[in-house]
């Protein structure tokens, strides 16, 4: 560009070129690189005027010619770079959106927990892990929690939920993970722990309801849970593994309620 301009180019046309750096500059540098890139490339460029004018390399006639090009290339510049900096911003925004919603989408609204779907990539993943082949999970459901519902109110009934995501998520080790399956049933997820481990959390959990029960609107209300635990050794579908739990799960609704089946 500075050949350009210092020569003239074809017939003194050289100098239009310019017009094309301000948008290419501001499409590589983006916004506050650019801006300082085409601060100096002005004074080339006002350099590069005046030493052809000095040295005679070409000759633009009077200043008018010069000063013109500048001028308009200043405001083009300017132009490109307030598109630079509102497109910068809404990409931003964007961006930050869509990671907004992909949160969204794998938390529950109520409990903060993972939802069913986050889990299941989790387990899927886990499943096609050859190093880490043995895991358990604990299908939970809340006993009677309609009667919950029913004698105090919904509203009591999702603090009740929140509640307990709270104490399950305390009594969860490193790898461990909690998910709200669905309504009033829970989903663990023990990486590297088998029955025998699961079954450890289980009664710790059981335990911990009994000594937290639910202090509300002056009510104290005590909660116990139902699980079901599954050992997963194999690659079989992960449904026939939540289905096992959910059997063992029925299993311990039906022998009274307020246990764990294994
Ligand atoms: N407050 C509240 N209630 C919910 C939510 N999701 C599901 N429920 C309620 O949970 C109750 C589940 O009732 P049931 O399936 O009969 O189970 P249960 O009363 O716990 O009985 P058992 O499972 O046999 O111990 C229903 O009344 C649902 O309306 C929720 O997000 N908030």
């Amino acid at each position: 560009m500075f050949y350009l301009v210092l020569t003239g180019g074809s017939h003194g046309t050289g100098p239009l070129w310019i017009y094309v750096v301000a948008p290419i500059t501001f499409f590589i540098r983006g916004f506050k690189k650019g801006i300082v890139d085409i601060f100096f490339f002005v004074l080339v460029m006002l350099y590069a005027f005046y030493l052809a004018s000095t040295f005679q390399f070409t000759d633009y006639g009077t200043l008018h010619f010069p000063s013109r090009i500048i001028l308009t290339f200043i405001i083009v510049a300017a132009l490109s770079g307030l598109y630079e900096h509102f497109r910068q911003h809404h990409s931003e925004k964007l961006t930050l959106l869509a990671q907004k919603n992909e949160l969204l989408a794998t938390i529950d609204p109520l409990t903060n927990l993972p939802n069913r779907r986050s889990m299941m990539a989790k387990l899927a993943e886990l499943k096609s892990n050859d190093i880490n082949p043995v895991f358990s999970i604990i299908l939970l459901d809340v006993d009677d929690f309609k009667k919950i519902n029913d004698q105090y109110g919904h509203f009591v009934g999702d603090h009740a939920l929140t509640h307990l995501a709270g104490i399950f998520t305390q009594q969860l080790t490193h790898n461990d993970l909690v998910a709200r399956w669905g309504g009033e049933e829970f989903l663990f997820v023990l990486p590297n722990k088998d029955k025998a481990k699961a079954l450890q959390l289980t009664d710790t959990l059981h335990g911990a309801l009994k000594s937290q029960p639910l202090h509300i609107d002056g009510y104290t209300i005590s909660i116990t849970v139902s699980m079901g635990i599954a050992e997963i050794t194999d690659s079989s579908a992960i449904e026939r593994d939540i289905q096992h739990a959910d059997a063992l799960l029925y299993q311990a609704k039906n022998s009274g309620k307020n246990r764990t089946c294994a």
